[in-house]
């Protein structure tokens, strides 16, 4: 006799063995795969890190050891976020004068700067206004910036990165700077949105082509930030952009700088900034690569409800863009 009594099978337990069952697979089956990348002693190349965002990052990343380089137009705003950062870590970033617009003037610094291990292709340019009343012009001016910079970037590093990659054995990474703006369209934000709702096929196609080199992509989805560029497009953006984009909490720089790095060096290729942007990037998880299986495990259960929730937010800002106009009539 067994000297204690055989535990009777739940009929609970194939309820708790599915999900783990599951998970094993999702655990088995999600590409690209997980890896650490590491920032210390590594070549960080930041583009826009005169200002923000990229500014928090090239401290941040400054202050974990790496060698940190920086691009933007302005060269008196690039020397001051270099006095600001040797200030604040003791460290000296290397800084570039180009325009992103200009394939050869990056292509230039990029050789001048060398092999990049973490390319942040941060830079961005945000003036809202209704398409009808935006002069094509500044249309042009956000895509030019925001979508053919990239490719400007990404080209001029790629092929020292990829020899870099193999020659250390180490991962390497692409991060991107999108918007909340890049996983929604915002009233506003025709120009805006539809530049960073573009370099989510560019990251998607892009990580299919680098990952045999060692490569990882990530995108990052920040709300409004406090940002010296955020203060300047405050002044202007329509009333219903403000009301819409106040769906999601704002965030300082310094903040989304560490999410930022954080899902940079766990190559996640989604990086949610604050809990609204976790919420929409389940929501619209659609065929993105996914390397973590908790967060897989998250969209493929929360698929349902996420769409559900995104229709209550529709339904929201309809009603908030109906009344708006009613209002105006009755003024
Ligand atoms: N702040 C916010 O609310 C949010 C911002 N984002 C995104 O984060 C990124 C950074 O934003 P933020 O920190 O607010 O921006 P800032 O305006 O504060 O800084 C922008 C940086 O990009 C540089 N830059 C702009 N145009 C060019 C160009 N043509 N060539 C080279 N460099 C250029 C600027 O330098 P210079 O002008 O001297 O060239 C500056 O260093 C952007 O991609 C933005 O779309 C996403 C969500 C929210
Ligand atoms: C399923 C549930 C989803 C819930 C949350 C939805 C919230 C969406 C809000 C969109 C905010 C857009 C901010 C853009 C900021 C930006 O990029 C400018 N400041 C320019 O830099």
């Amino acid at each position: 006799m067994a000297p204690y009594p055989l535990p009777m099978a739940s009929p609970l337990l194939p309820l708790v063995m599915a999900p783990v069952a599951f998970a094993a697979v999702l655990a088995f089956i999600v590409r690209p795969r997980s890896v650490r990348i590491p920032i210390k002693g590594r070549h960080v190349f930041i583009s826009g890190g005169s200002s923000g965002i990229g500014l928090a990052l090239a401290r941040l990343a400054a202050t974990e050891g790496a060698r940190v380089s920086i691009l933007a137009r302005s060269a008196a705003r690039l020397q001051e976020a270099r006095d600001a950062i040797r200030l604040a870590t003791g460290v000296d970033v290397a800084i570039f004068s180009a325009d992103v617009r200009d394939a050869d003037a990056v292509a230039n610094a990029m050789e001048e700067a060398g092999p990049v291990d973490v390319l942040v292709c941060n830079h961005g340019v945000f003036t809202p206004q209704e398409l009808e009343k935006q002069d094509l012009e500044e249309v042009r001016f956000m895509v030019e910036i925001n979508l053919m910079g990239i490719f400007h970037l990404i080209k001029a590093a790629l092929p020292a990165m990829k020899q870099r990659a193999k020659a250390t054995g180490l991962p390497a990474s692409i991060a991107i700077m999108s918007s909340q703006a890049g996983q929604v369209g915002v009233y506003g934000y025709t120009a805006y949105s539809a530049s960073k709702f573009a370099l989510r096929g560019l990251a998607e196609a892009l990580q299919h082509e680098v990952i045999a080199h060692n490569i990882h992509v990530s995108m990052i989805f920040p709300p409004d930030t406090d940002t010296p560029g955020f203060a300047e497009e405050h002044k202007r953006r329509p009333d219903l952009t403000n009301i819409i984009a106040g769906s999601s909490g704002g965030m300082k720089a310094d903040d989304v700088a560490k999410k930022a790095l954080n899902g940079i060096k766990s190559s996640r290729f989604i990086v949610p900034c604050n809990f609204e942007g976790s919420m929409l990037s389940i929501a619209t998880a659609g065929l993105s690569p996914q390397s973590s299986f908790f967060t897989a495990l998250a969209e493929v259960l929360g698929a349902g409800f996420m769409r559900f929730m995104g229709l209550c937010f529709q339904w929201n800002w309809f009603s908030l863009i109906e009344k708006w106009h009613s209002k105006k009539k009755n003024m």
